[in-house]
């Protein structure tokens, strides 16, 4: 027998005898929760049988005290025993089937000459029984990035009692499936292929997946950063930067264990969907969700109120397909203008103006009368002392508005309506009444009517009753119009633009279709956040000042005032940002240059860049094949996994399209595979292939804005809604010359195509897409 084999005898008997102690302390936790579990139910059921209470005199209510907090104490901390416990047994559920992946001999410097330790690195971490010793180390301690970082040799890890440098010996890899080990190598730094080979050839799945066994050392950087207040991760489509996004959050969560929460921690996807499919990722690893957010949510919460908010996703369609629309130029003009750092000077400069003059208030309306003017309130607001901020005087302005209230409020129950509800009011206000007015002897001895003082405190009531809503409303500082203000932004002569635009044709343009929107009550995409910012401005940001870090996905997709703004709102946050500027396809972002100058965001020591080139996700030929439709293509490095090569299929017509689609989603129906995406440019597009697929090739299922949930099988789907998710073969409806040809549409075909993992097919009729040609 070879050497090999016999460690390889070695080491299985070390993956027996370790599971089995799994199982051996899964059931003896299993036990004890059980036991745990049943005397807090116990307790809390008995917890007065338990106390002995007694207030009779002051010895007797201290002695009722005490044996409260007895119990109270003894129930938090089986309660405390309880939690705990059931954290040990998930991590040993997580080790029962593959304890460990990888395995580092490893000798310290200071005892050089000595034995290595070994070390076996796993989801989670195992003590034996003495609880001295690690037979398995969690993968994000912190001697596990050795494991990731280098090959045999010499190596260095950060602790956090400083640097520790020593010698590895040996660099090993286990493939191990229900205790059982499949396969096993010894390998340099790059984390082998043998093992991703196995990983990336497997089908999609309604999920995304955790990488920890073959994190590679680039993506080891990004989990493991510590020092960037901005990070910024540039990354091929297909190079793990989500995978390596959701490793980070582990890592912090362990690393900053005890000070770091998941609530502290907040992700923005691009669309519901997504969020949907990165959730099982973190639980997986045994840690808690982080938030999961979208920008648009966001912007929805902040000022859904004021207006319709129109999403990215239309904005997208209207960018796609509304070439006809003589609006179209001055749109796509104003989406690029508003999306820049520029614009948020601009409002910066409106907010000054502002401070002196233009703000608009709504009069304090109540029973159709007006009770204060909003001229009254404006002069109110410029009479009080100009230096003060404009958020501090809308505070001195709520205070003498309420003031106001209260003596209006008075005048107010002299009046006839009051009468009325007064005579409506039912039985039991009045027993109230009595009762309350009873109580504060406000019945004369004499009188044998005490008719004006009941119905003066009746009319207090009902009016303050009717006046409460208002009261709130004052409070929440409704009375400034700031739809009003952002409104008089696009007027004709509005002063703040003296000098920036007013000029300019396009920008009367521009600002004639705002307005128009505006006036429908619908806030254009690029004007939300425009407008989120000068509210947050007159009425005082409000920030997140609890979350510590912020991951942006898709982050090529968002604006510079986007950025400039999500930066004031997350004061004490630092920034992950994960893109790729092939893949910008928003006309709010540009070509992808605002995610390249986006250094600009923090103190040049602060921010830190990482490339990406390698890309997992789809086979060599599907990323050589995708590599040629971008500028710079050549530097993305497939890994090496072969498959078929990408077919064309050129129809004989439009109408021919759907059949010819039906016969590829056949074809690899008959290949096994799971979940094919046939994607379209755009929603339109997508609804109609539907209609015209379902008598030829029905049970696809369609994928709109709205939708939320991430299912395993095949799809419709338009382009932009396929951004960051993945699926076993794609299937490009429409790749002609008339779909795919302006400049535009140049990086969302790149998007669209790299989305397979093992199969791309293309339809198209006429001429082909130039940007394959
Ligand atoms: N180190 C790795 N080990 C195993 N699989 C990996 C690794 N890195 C990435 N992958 C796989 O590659 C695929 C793409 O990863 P991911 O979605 O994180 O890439 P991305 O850079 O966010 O892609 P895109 O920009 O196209 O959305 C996923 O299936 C992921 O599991």
């Amino acid at each position: 027998m070879s050497n090999i084999d016999n460690e390889r005898i070695d080491e299985q008997a070390r993956v027996d005898r370790l599971t089995g102690l799994i199982r051996d302390r899964i059931n003896g936790l299993r036990e004890r929760t059980g036991g745990i579990r049943g005397e807090i139910v116990n307790i809390r059921r008995d917890f007065w049988d338990d106390v002995t209470v007694n207030f009779e005199d002051s010895a007797e209510t201290a002695e009722t005290y005490a044996s409260m907090k007895q119990q109270a104490e003894l129930l938090s901390e089986r309660e405390r025993s309880h939690r705990h416990m059931t954290e040990q047994l998930s991590t040993l559920e997580r080790l029962k089937n593959t304890p460990y992946f990888g395995r580092i001999d490893l000798i310290d410097e200071a005892d050089s000459g000595a034995k290595p330790d070994v070390i076996y690195l796993g989801v989670g971490s195992l003590l034996d029984d003495s609880g001295e010793e690690y037979l398995i180390y969690d993968w994000r301690a912190p001697v596990s990035s050795v494991y990731y970082d280098y090959g045999p040799g010499p190596v260095s890890y950060e602790t956090p009692a400083g640097t520790v440098h020593g010698e590895m010996t040996l660099k090993r890899q286990y493939i191990i499936r229900d205790g059982k080990i499949r396969s096993m190598f010894d390998t340099g730094v790059t984390i082998g292929d043998e093992l991703l080979q196995e990983v990336l050839g497997k089908g999609s799945d309604a999920a995304m997946k955790s990488i920890v066994a073959t994190i590679q050392q680039e993506q080891n950087a990004i989990i493991r950063n510590e020092r960037a207040r901005l990070l910024i991760v540039q990354g091929a489509a297909g190079s793990g930067k989500t995978s390596a996004a959701l490793q980070r959050v582990a890592y912090l969560l362990y690393r900053y264990r005890g000070v770091l929460t998941a609530d502290q921690i907040v992700l923005f996807s691009p669309n519901p969907m997504f969020n949907s499919y990165v959730s099982t990722v973190l639980p997986e690893l045994g840690e808690q969700n982080m938030n999961q957010t979208t920008y648009q949510q966001y912007l929805e919460h902040r000022i859904g109120k004021d207006f319709a908010v129109e999403d990215p996703f239309t904005q997208m369609e209207y960018s796609l397909t509304a070439m006809d629309d003589p609006d179209y130029a001055a749109r796509l003009n104003g989406i690029a203008l508003k999306s820049k750092a520029g614009y948020m000077e601009l409002m910066d400069r409106y907010v000054e103006q502002l401070g002196e003059s233009g703000l608009r208030f709504k009069s304090i309306v109540f029973r159709g009368e007006k009770l204060i003017s909003g001229k009254t309130i404006e002069e109110k607001f410029y009479g009080l002392d100009r230096s003060v901020s404009i958020p501090n005087r809308l505070r001195s302005l709520i205070r003498w508005l309420l003031k106001e209230l209260t003596e209006l409020a008075k005048l107010e129950q002299k009046k006839k309506w009051v009468d009325e509800a007064i005579e409506l009011l039912d039985n039991e206000s009045y027993a109230q009444a009595y009762e309350e007015l009873s109580k504060k002897n406000k019945f004369s001895e004499h009188s044998y009517n005490d008719f004006d003082s009941e119905r003066g405190y009746l009319a207090a009531k009902v009016v303050q009753e009717k006046f409460k809503k208002l009261r709130r409303r004052v409070k929440q500082g409704a009375f400034l119009d700031v739809p009003a203000i952002y409104k008089a932004l696009y007027r004709p002569n509005a002063a703040v633009v003296k000098g920036y635009e007013s000029n300019s044709s396009e920008w009367r343009r521009i600002s004639e279709i705002t307005l128009d929107k505006l006036e429908e009550g619908v806030m254009p995409y690029e004007d939300a956040t425009p407008y989120a910012y000068l509210k947050e401005k007159l009425e005082g940001f409000h920030t997140h000042t609890t979350v510590r870090h912020l991951f942006i996905d898709e982050a090529q997709d968002y604006s510079e005032f986007q950025y400039q703004y999500l930066k004031r709102l997350f004061p004490n946050s630092k920034f992950t940002l994960l893109g790729d500027f092939n893949q910008s396809i928003f006309a709010h972002s540009g070509t992808g240059e605002i995610f390249h100058s986006l250094s600009s965001l923090f103190e040049a020591g602060e921010t830190e860049r990482i490339t990406l080139y390698r890309s997992y996700r789809s086979t060599r030929q599907i990323v050589e094949f995708a590599s040629r439709i971008i500028d710079g293509g050549e530097r993305i490095e497939p890994f090496n996994r072969n498959g078929a090569e990408p077919t064309l299929t050129q129809a004989a017509s439009r109408k021919e399209l759907p059949a010819a689609i039906a016969e590829r989603l056949r074809m690899m129906e008959k290949a096994g595979y799971e979940s094919v995406a046939v994607i379209c440019k755009t929603a339109e597009e997508a609804k109609a292939i539907s209609e015209q697929l379902a008598p030829i090739y029905p049970g696809l299922r369609l994928i709109e804005k709205e939708t939320v949930t991430f299912e395993k099988g095949n799809v419709i789907i338009p382009s932009y809604l396929a951004k960051g998710v993945e699926f076993d073969g794609v299937i490009i409806s429409d790749a002609s010359e008339g779909a795919y040809s302006r400049e535009e549409e140049r990086k969302l075909f790149y998007t669209a195509c790299t989305r397979a993992m093992h199969e791309l097919h293309l339809c198209y009729y006429g001429q082909l897409t130039p940007f394959l040609q």
